[in-house]
């Protein structure tokens, strides 16, 4: 078994849990009452390279990254320091996230906010609509095309926007035949954990130009964000050198300032 189908058992038998709790009819009804989501698609489509700010306490390759026990102070931190979007990781097994972390940080700050973690079933989409997420993340490499296509649309018929990820060049036309508007590319292999940074370089000049490109995963300073740029990305999505910085408004205002310094290359939309 890879890691990403163990991660997918646990996320199953967890989702079951909260299914016994409270209905999918429920969910789907409170969902209606929250405030609507936030437009994410112009935010990322800024002249500026973007920062997605992620809540990370732990994960499977680095284990335990950081306690993080008010994840709303984190969050704000974050938005002060200018992040575009945050990322709240809400699986709970590996990563050491929850809806409750997601709750805190929606209360907290005005940015739009992406639901990480993985999704596989409708369930969870009305779910991440129910505790204020305005994007969720689609991982290609955990979904047949048939349910890749059903959840997207149902992302987008809720009026959020879908993260769809992709690791390869083959993912990423399963991807764009999904439908994806926003592709992020991640470095790392969740089968295998390791990190490959120009698997980005390799993917993106070969997607759209519309399509948003998002460089996910290993970026510890601005000349990761500047080397991403080049290649193409909207923006990146950060977590573990954020989270172990000491000072996220400042490692996240370093990057800010790098994405939108006149010398960072960018996408001409
Ligand atoms: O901590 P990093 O290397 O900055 O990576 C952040 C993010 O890309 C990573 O957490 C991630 C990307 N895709 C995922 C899918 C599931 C869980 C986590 C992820």
């Amino acid at each position: 078994m890879t890691v990403l189908e163990s991660i997918l058992e646990g996320v199953r038998e967890d989702l079951a849990a909260r299914e016994a709790q409270l209905s999918f009819d429920a969910v789907k009804e409170q969902a209606t009452k929250v405030s609507p989501p936030l437009d994410v698609l112009s935010v990322l489509r800024a002249p500026s390279v973007g920062v997605i700010a992620e809540v990370k306490r732990r994960s499977p390759s680095k284990g335990q990254l950081a306690d993080i026990p008010e994840p709303a102070e984190l969050a704000a931190q974050y938005e002060a320091g200018g992040a575009q979007v945050i990322s709240v990781l809400t699986e709970q097994r590996r990563f050491g996230g929850s809806l409750a972390d997601l709750d805190a940080v929606r209360a907290k700050v005005k940015i739009p906010l992406l639901r990480k973690d993985f999704i596989v079933s409708p369930y969870q989409v009305h779910e991440a609509r129910l505790h204020g997420a305005d994007m969720v993340l689609l991982i290609v490499a955990a979904l047949e095309q048939n349910a890749l296509v059903a959840l997207l649309d149902r992302v987008e018929s809720l009026g959020m926007t879908a993260l769809v990820e992709v690791h390869t060049a083959e993912e990423a036309d399963r991807a764009l035949e999904a439908g994806a508007s926003v592709i992020g590319v991640n470095a790392r292999n969740l089968h295998t954990l390791e990190v490959d940074k120009d698997v980005f370089g390799r993917i993106a000049p070969g997607l759209p130009f519309e399509t948003i490109k998002i460089a996910e995963s290993g970026v510890s300073g601005p000349g990761d964000l500047m080397a991403y740029a080049g290649a193409g990305a909207d923006a990146v999505l950060v977590g573990e050198s954020l989270v172990t910085s000491g000072d996220p408004k400042a490692a996240v205002n370093k990057l800010v300032t790098a994405g939108s310094h006149p010398a960072c290359p960018r996408p001409s939309r």
